[in-house]
């Protein structure tokens, strides 16, 4: 039976649609709607300070912005876009297309088609989230999507140039400073200077996260990514400092970003919950970090590694980092979380920045349904059909007329009825049009 040790003082729920803000986000989209272009000027000016002449940057401003870049930014920005296309071309290539033959001369296939327009939100209202555009524009222009309008909200007035950098090399379209619930309405509705989208890709806080929800039916979205989760499964073999190391480096990201400790050691709890204290003070996000370790930071004492991965699965986590003698384990035992870092030789931190996987993962349960963002969600899997045998058609035409009139359904059982006549000479009821024809 697990014991909590440290419990979260305030519980993290799923968005609910009818809480603050929700309302707020139903207002400003309700907003951007009806006034369009101003009223997204007058938000952005309202929660950002940000009133640009234009919020899409020019050829000019985009030139200007990759010269004031240190080479090495670039270069780093090149190498973490190469290892993230590696993945997602690999992963776009083990979709395959089908056709198969089911009858002789019935071919039914499919085929993935690349969605024609996407947004991709980075977010940046706290820190330049530079990786988030590597993970939804590198991986749409791997889907082979047409067209890509990236956004993303200045930092403290300033464009975060990196992050427009990141934009660009990835193949972005058009690139937008324009962030929050402004930025997610124009691409979804349209405004005077924004033509929108068909769908929306990328993480963000609960404003961003909630508008995706709300306007989800209008456009796609890819998933809810909201505020971070990090949980670490622990045994006695795990590094303490490493974990507490790890779980902070999540909880930096805001006052609401869950850090849950699962172990099956005293020993570890113990540690782990020090190191924290010990960090705390000199991490510079210390004061983000600390409230969200002391309100939302849990320690679960597990009987053994069995129990510590069904408390995981129902905690149904973004990340859940596995230091135990034996990670890979996790695997075959675990079935809801968004990502699985494998032993202490990776983390979620390399996820975040570096290794090549998508970052942009479910949140707040999500994960009990759905993966993270990758190629696949860029691409529509569309199904069509062909019958070349006429006999084949004809006696699908006499089912199809059978199975659609239980259903009581005259119109669709007559396309049957036709093809039934029109191939194999089938007596109808309902008309004489074939009658006489010639059906050699
Ligand atoms: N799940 C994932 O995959 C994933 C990945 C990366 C980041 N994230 C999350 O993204 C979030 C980034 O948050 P952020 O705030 O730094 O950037 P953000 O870009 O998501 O949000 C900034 C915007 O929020 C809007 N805003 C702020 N306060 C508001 C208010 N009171 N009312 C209406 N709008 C308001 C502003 O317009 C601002 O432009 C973090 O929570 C982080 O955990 C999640
Ligand atoms: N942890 C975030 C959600 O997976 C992604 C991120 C990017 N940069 C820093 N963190
Ligand atoms: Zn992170």
């Amino acid at each position: 039976m697990s014991r909590t040790i440290k419990a979260a003082a305030i519980r993290s729920s799923a968005p609910s649609g009818d809480d603050a803000v929700a309302r707020t986000v139903r207002e400003l989209i309700a907003d951007v709607r009806a006034r369009g272009d101003e009223a997204v000027r007058e938000l952005s000016a309202r929660f950002d300070h940000w009133e640009p002449e234009s919020f899409r940057l020019s050829e000019a401003q985009l030139a200007e912005i990759m010269n004031s870049l240190d080479p090495q930014v670039i270069e780093d920005i090149k190498t973490v876009q190469a290892n993230v296309r590696r993945f997602a071309e690999a992963q776009r290539d083990s979709m395959r297309e089908i056709e198969i033959e089911s009858e002789p001369g019935v071919f039914l296939g499919h085929r993935h088609v690349p969605i024609q327009s996407v947004g991709a939100y980075v977010p940046g209202g706290r820190y330049p989230l530079t990786a988030s555009a590597h993970m939804t524009v590198v991986t749409a222009k791997a889907a082979g999507v047409p067209r890509v309008v990236a956004c993303t909200p200045p930092i403290h007035g300033a464009i975060p140039a990196a992050t427009v950098a990141a934009m660009h090399l990835a193949g972005a379209d058009e690139i937008h400073i324009l962030g929050g619930v402004q930025a997610i309405a124009a691409m979804s509705v349209g405004t005077e200077t924004m033509t929108p989208v068909d769908m929306l890709a990328g993480p963000g806080n609960a404003y961003v996260a909630e508008a995706k929800r709300q306007l989800f039916g209008e456009v796609g979205i890819d998933l809810f990514a909201g505020p971070t989760e990090i949980l670490v499964i622990a045994d006695d073999t795990a590094d303490p400092f490493i974990a507490a190391v790890d779980l902070l480096s999540q909880a930096e990201h805001g006052p609401d970003s869950p850090a849950v400790l699962v172990t099956t050691s005293e020993r570890v709890a113990t540690a782990v919950q020090r190191h924290i204290e010990e960090i705390l003070p000199g991490l510079r996000t210390g004061d983000i970090a600390g409230p969200a370790w002391r309100d939302h930071g849990q320690v679960i004492l597990a009987d053994d590694l069995d129990e510590a991965y069904r408390i995981a699965d129902a905690f149904a986590y973004e990340h859940v980092q596995v230091l135990t003698g034996n990670p890979r384990e996790a695997l075959d035992r675990m079935h809801a979380y968004g990502a699985l870092f494998l032993g202490e030789g990776t983390c979620v931190s390399y996820g975040d920045k570096v290794i090549g996987t998508n970052h942009v993962l479910p949140t707040r349960g999500a994960a009990r349904y759905t993966g993270g963002l990758w190629v696949g969600m860029y691409l529509r899997t569309v199904t069509y059909q062909e019958v070349r045998d006429p006999k084949l058609s004809a006696a699908l035409g006499e089912l199809c007329g059978r199975a659609a009139r239980v259903e009581l359904f005259e119109g669709h059982a007559r396309s049957g009825d036709v093809r039934a006549a029109k191939y194999a000479g089938a007596p109808l009821a309902w008309t004489d049009h074939y009658a006489g024809a010639d059906l050699a």
